[in-house]
């Protein structure tokens, strides 16, 4: 699998035991020079390319992607940060091996360009661009020439997608081995353009000593626990999810309930304030809607162990009532999705939350609800939702283009296949429900934020711009089919 998403460190150490596995760090800057030169030529007809070269083994890159382009006949023009002569180590064999003129790296060098390759910094970028290198950056920034960055575009931290001083915008990254965080979490991957991962003869064995918790959201991590209906089942044995409908905002329950019963629950229940009883019949006639004139009805209705996924928060309205709501099911021993209102009706009580979610639960904040429950935590994304599930003591799905689902015991995934369209009302309660319908089927709380994040994704893409959030439910059955068509052998499904 190479879904596997590698820290800085992580990828330092990877270096170190390829190279201690017998592969020259020579023959790696070969390998990853030789790999963007040919992903350029592969995209662009040969042009004027300006080949921006830092001081470190980056520039090194750059020194092999020269001479590969200029035997292959590109004008090249090189321009080097410093010194020639202090280049050391792997970027020193690079500069030797590069028979062209070396000229000083400066906006000119980018006069008559067609193409630039951004060689200044790699991915482990350990302070802020200024001076030279923040001027060439914003030269490549300005020009709009083309970019295809080696790494990463220079100035973007490689761990937290972060922009350190400034970064120009690449049309195409080529990195190594594996991603890092920054080409998946927000800015770093809208700067990073279309993103290549080369193969650059880092063995794969050395993965298992890198301790990798951190993966790309793809089909491939979950696709074999997917729950798919079964030959020999029946709607109870499919689940039954228990969603909670509010009395005023009744689009997001509905919402949820229908994604809850497109992605297999066996049954879905809303759990209706009475007031809002006959909106709630009315709309759909595959949910079943049994009025809750008070607690004891909820707890009435959670008693019934064959209820055993619930859904609280979409529309509920943040109050006394709702912490009561979400105890009364937690200490009912369900499992489920917290979303919306309850991170509001919540707001700094953490504690009073996490008791007893024991990673039965999934946490889907957007940004503004995460910092209402969580605070203010340091960090990436990636740091920020690792952080809260631990503190949660349950997974937490923190939403955006750059969705990360993460696990109290340290494992996480970066969604990337979630388009812009997606960013409107009621697209996040219609995920809630799909979370919710698969932990009904018996999905455990982090596969279901994985799935459903990826699901979404994908119905995003299928339904494209004009989406509203009723369409995404009704995409599903396109989305699950093609799924379906990845597995090897369906017989007894
Ligand atoms: N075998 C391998 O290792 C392989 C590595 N590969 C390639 O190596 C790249 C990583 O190389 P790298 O570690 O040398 O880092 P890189 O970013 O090129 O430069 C660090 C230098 O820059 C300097 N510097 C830093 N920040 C600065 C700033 N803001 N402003 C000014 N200067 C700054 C810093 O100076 P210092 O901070 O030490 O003073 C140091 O001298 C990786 O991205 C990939 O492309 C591939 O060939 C595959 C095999
Ligand atoms: N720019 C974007 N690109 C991709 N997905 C996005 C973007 N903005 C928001 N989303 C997704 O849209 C959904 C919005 O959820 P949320 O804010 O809870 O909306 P609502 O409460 O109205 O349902 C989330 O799944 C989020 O990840
Ligand atoms: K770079």
């Amino acid at each position: 699998m190479a879904d596997e998403i590698l820290s800085i460190a992580q990828m330092y150490a990877a270096d170190r035991a390829a190279m201690a596995a017998g592969v020259a760090g020579t023959t790696l800057m070969e390998n990853a020079g030789r790999a963007v030169a040919g992903a350029i030529q592969s995209r662009w007809e040969p042009c004027p390319v300006s080949i921006l070269c830092g001081p470190g083994n980056n520039g090194g890159d750059g020194f092999v992607v020269a001479r590969h382009l200029a035997e292959a006949g590109w004008p090249v023009r090189l321009g080097l940060l410093g010194d020639a002569a202090a280049l050391g180590g792997d970027a020193g064999w690079a500069a030797s091996t590069w028979s062209g003129p070396v000229e000083r790296a400066g906006p000119e060098l980018l006069d008559g360009a067609g193409l630039v390759v951004d060689a200044l910094y790699g991915a482990g970028l350990g302070r802020p661009l200024d001076g030279a290198s923040l001027e060439l950056a914003r030269a490549m920034a300005d020009r709009g020439i083309p970019v295809v960055a080696v790494d990463v575009p220079s100035g973007l931290n490689g761990d937290t997608g972060a922009v350190m001083g400034g970064a120009a915008q690449a049309d195409l990254t080529v990195t190594f081995f594996r991603k890092k965080p920054g080409h998946l979490l927000l800015p770093g991957r809208a700067l990073c353009g279309t993103v290549l991962v080369a193969d650059i003869g880092i063995p794969e064995s050395v993965l298992e000593g890198l301790g990798t918790r951190l993966w790309e959201n793809t089909e491939r991590l979950w696709v074999a626990r997917y729950p798919w209906p079964r030959l020999d089942g029946h709607k109870y044995s499919r689940g039954h999810a228990l969603v909670l409908g509010g009395r005023v905002m009744t689009g997001a329950a509905r919402l949820a309930a229908r994604a809850a019963l497109r992605v297999g629950a066996g049954l879905v229940t809303i759990a209706a304030d009475p007031e809002a009883w006959m909106v709630y019949s009315l709309s759909m006639p595959s949910v079943i809607v049994q009025p809750v004139p008070d607690g004891q009805a909820f707890q009435d209705l959670l008693a019934d162990r064959r209820r055993n996924a619930v859904l609280i928060g979409p529309g509920a309205g943040a109050s006394a009532e709702l912490r009561g709501q979400v105890r009364a099911a937690v200490d009912a021993g369900k499992a489920g999705v917290l979303d919306a209102d309850v991170f509001g009706a919540f707001s700094e009580d953490l504690k009073g939350l996490a008791a007893g979610l024991e990673s039965r639960w999934l946490l889907t904040p957007h940004g503004g609800e995460f910092a209402r429950l969580f605070g203010d935590i340091p960090g990436s994304k990636l740091d920020q939702a690792r952080r809260a599930a631990a503190l949660a003591g349950t997974p937490v799905l923190l939403k955006g283009a750059d969705t990360v689902v993460a696990h109290p015991d340290g494992r996480a995934v970066v969604n990337s296949n979630a388009p812009p369209d997606l960013a409107t009302a009621g697209s996040g309660d219609t995920l809630a429900g799909l979370a919710v319908g698969l932990i009904a089927q018996g999905v455990d709380a982090f596969d279901a934020g994985c799935m459903a994040a990826w699901l979404h994704g994908e119905l995003g893409t299928a339904v494209g711009p004009g989406l509203i959030a009723e369409d995404l439910a009704e995409a599903l059955p396109g989305v699950l089919r093609r799924l379906k068509a990845t597995l090897p052998d369906q017989r007894g499904q």
